[in-house]
């Protein structure tokens, strides 16, 4: 294997144009390993709280920079997220390069696991869209640095559990805000994406009796959700990919793709609310100030969506489930006191949340300094 690793931290006469582009985040590491045809980047936005932590994507992106963007945003993600959910990490992501249907194999983990290793404990990282838990069975292999990791490895199992349970938590509280109640039932729903988190939603929902409009672009999620809904008191209404935005729901859920709130959608949407699982959800911070103004009340995708961190940060310290979900019921007050901040102030919900999550993080970085700690490895590979 040879080590490709561009790695730049702060260097401002490398190159300036990347330079400027990851001008918020503290380090990004480029990975390339021909033997296996990995091509991967790590993002680290910040490790002020500890460190870095975020999930792996696998997606054929369109090139190398629609992957970069990606990357830095999604961390910039994790470090508000990690505010939010009051865990001691900070923002960091990974993506990689490749088609999740065809180009996996256990090598390309187990080099996407060398490169993570060569990072000595700065990130952490386990599942998002594209990857599985099975995949980071094979990077665990090559790092301690692994969170998310099955229940027969020591971990906590599947972190779109506690994620698609946040997400339920989330609707709870967006119905109270919109209708006065928390039951899920009489309010209908359009959920982007069958995958691990939105297929749970679905059923969940389903189960409830609620309508349940859904699209996905695998058949074979359909298929499952048909037999679920068979089972189920709820309506089940399936939409094409296309369609999904301009459907009568009150609900809009995503869980699939980012940048799905953008100018052409928003123009589509008669929803009531959006709350949804999706990472970055708004193409353009501006967004949700457009969000705002038409009168839909927008669940900030990091909040409502921060189950699965809150499951694989606690692992670190012994699985525990009644912890991870006693910390995941906190997310429906995390919603509300976000929802009325924006109220009362007559701000967007995103600038609520995203003064509430700068200030916590401020109040925080006071105590740290830039990250020194290390967290003992529940396994030891190499030692
Ligand atoms: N898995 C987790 O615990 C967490 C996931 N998220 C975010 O939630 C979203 C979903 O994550 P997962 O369920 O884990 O991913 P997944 O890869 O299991 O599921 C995504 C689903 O979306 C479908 N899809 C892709 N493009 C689509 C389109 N244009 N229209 C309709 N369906 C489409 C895919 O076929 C797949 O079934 C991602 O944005 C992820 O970053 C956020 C926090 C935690
Ligand atoms: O949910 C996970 O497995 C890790 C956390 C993460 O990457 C996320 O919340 O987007």
């Amino acid at each position: 294997m040879s080590f490709a690793t561009q790695s730049f931290q702060g260097d401002k006469n490398k190159d300036l144009s990347l330079i400027d582009k990851m001008a918020e985040h503290e380090q990004v590491v480029f990975c390339n390993d021909p033997s296996t045809n990995l091509k991967a980047i790590i993002a680290i936005h910040s490790t002020k709280l500890g460190p870095a932590i975020g999930g792996c994507r696998m997606q054929p992106y369109e090139n190398f920079d629609a992957a970069l963007d990606d990357v830095l945003r999604l961390s910039k993600g994790m470090s508000y997220k990690c505010a939010a959910a009051d865990v001691d990490f900070g923002g960091g992501k990974a993506v990689i390069i490749g088609n999740p249907q065809t180009d996996k194999t256990p090598e390309l983990f187990r080099a996407f696991g060398q490169f993570v290793e060569s990072l000595h404990g700065r990130f952490y990282t386990g599942t998002d869209m594209g990857t599985t838990l099975e995949d980071f069975v094979h990077a665990m292999k090559e790092t301690n640095h692994i969170a998310g990791l099955p229940e027969e490895y020591g971990g906590g199992g599947d972190s779109s559990i506690p994620t698609a349970q946040g997400v339920i938590y989330g609707l709870k509280a967006t119905n109270r805000m919109l209708f006065g109640h928390e039951d899920l039932k009489p309010v209908s729903y359009a959920i982007q994406g069958l995958g691990k988190v939105g297929f749970k939603v679905a059923v969940r929902l389903l189960e409830e009796g609620a309508r349940v409009y859904v699209t996905d672009i695998d058949q074979n999620n359909i298929n499952r959700i048909q037999e679920h809904a068979a089972k189920s008191p709820g309506t089940l209404e399936l939409v094409d990919a296309n369609d999904i935005y301009r459907q009568p729901a009150d609900i809009f859920i995503p869980c699939a793709l980012g940048g799905i709130i953008n100018d052409t959608t928003i123009e589509q949407f008669q929803f009531k609310a959006i709350a949804g699982a999706a990472n970055n959800q708004l193409l353009k911070e501006e967004h949700g100030v457009d969000l705002a103004k038409k009168g839909i009340l927008y669940a900030p995708d990091y909040i409502i969506n921060s189950g699965g961190l809150i499951q694989v940060t606690d692992e670190l310290y012994g699985p525990n489930k009644d912890r991870v979900l006693a910390k995941t019921k906190e997310i429906y007050n995390t919603m509300i006191e976000v929802y009325k901040t924006a109220e009362m102030n007559q701000i967007s919900t995103v600038e609520a949340a995203n003064h509430f999550c700068e200030n916590l993080m401020e109040a925080r970085a006071k105590r740290n300094s830039f990250y020194t700690r290390t967290i003992s490895p529940k396994w030891n590979i190499r030692y």
